[in-house]
């Protein structure tokens, strides 16, 4: 099975054409104001509604979200599945409310961090945030890929944090990840998705 592949901060018919024709699994849509690939409803809900039913699977990813915040998203823009920034109990009780199925973000900084069980569909394993920073993901920082390398995951998991083409084989290898998460790394500014990039970082993550 072919490492599997989320290309996220999908804001634009040019980022999302190239993860569809690179064969990208997962395309993220970021709603989180913080962030500069944050994306609007309007501009997501027109993004997602146009996908064929062969591309790759919408994420929306939310930080510490409210019921609210899912509901006005959720009442807009179809996905079929939601990456969570929150405590271990609140992404649970998002899972079981709103009916999808739920990813749950975990940054770690050692071993002892890694979950030995969970209750939502998958995890997405990424480096801590570096101090000062003030969203807890995409800011391409890695962490020690080999901490992963022999964790018994209670759930499928995407290894996720300064991952791009030149370095992606070795953390698959290092990691033992069967799928991986990319955003900075695929991109020419901060918030601007490069095709080139994209299609550089599939093939790359399944050579
Ligand atoms: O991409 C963002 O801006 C973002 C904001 C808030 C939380 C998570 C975010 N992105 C996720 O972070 C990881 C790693 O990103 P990067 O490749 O290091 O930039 C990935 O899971 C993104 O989905």
């Amino acid at each position: 099975m072919p490492v599997r592949v989320k290309i996220c901060g999908i804001r634009d018919h040019a980022g999302l054409d190239a993860a569809t024709q690179a064969g990208a699994d997962w395309v993220g849509f970021v709603f989180f104001s913080r962030s500069p690939r944050h994306v609007t409803m309007e501009a997501a809900s027109s993004l997602a509604r146009d996908m064929a039913a062969d591309s790759p699977k919408r994420i929306g990813l939310f930080v510490r979200p409210t019921d609210d915040d899912m509901r006005r998203v959720l009442d807009h823009v179809p996905l079929d599945g939601l990456q969570i920034y929150d405590d271990a109990g609140r992404t649970e009780v998002i899972r079981t409310r709103f009916g999808l199925p739920v990813w749950g973000a975990v940054g770690i900084a050692s071993r002892r961090d890694l979950p030995e069980t969970c209750a939502v569909d998958g995890l997405v394993i990424e480096s801590r945030a570096p101090a000062g920073s003030d969203r807890p993901g995409g800011n391409a920082h890695a962490f020690d890929w080999t901490l992963t390398n022999g964790w018994q995951a209670p759930v499928p998991w995407l290894l996720a944090g300064g991952l791009n083409s030149d370095n992606v084989q070795r953390a698959v290898r290092q990691s033992g990840a069967r799928a991986v998460d990319v955003s900075s790394g695929v991109e020419s500014a901060p918030g601007v998705k490069s095709p080139e990039l994209i299609r550089r970082f599939v093939q790359a993550a399944r050579a």
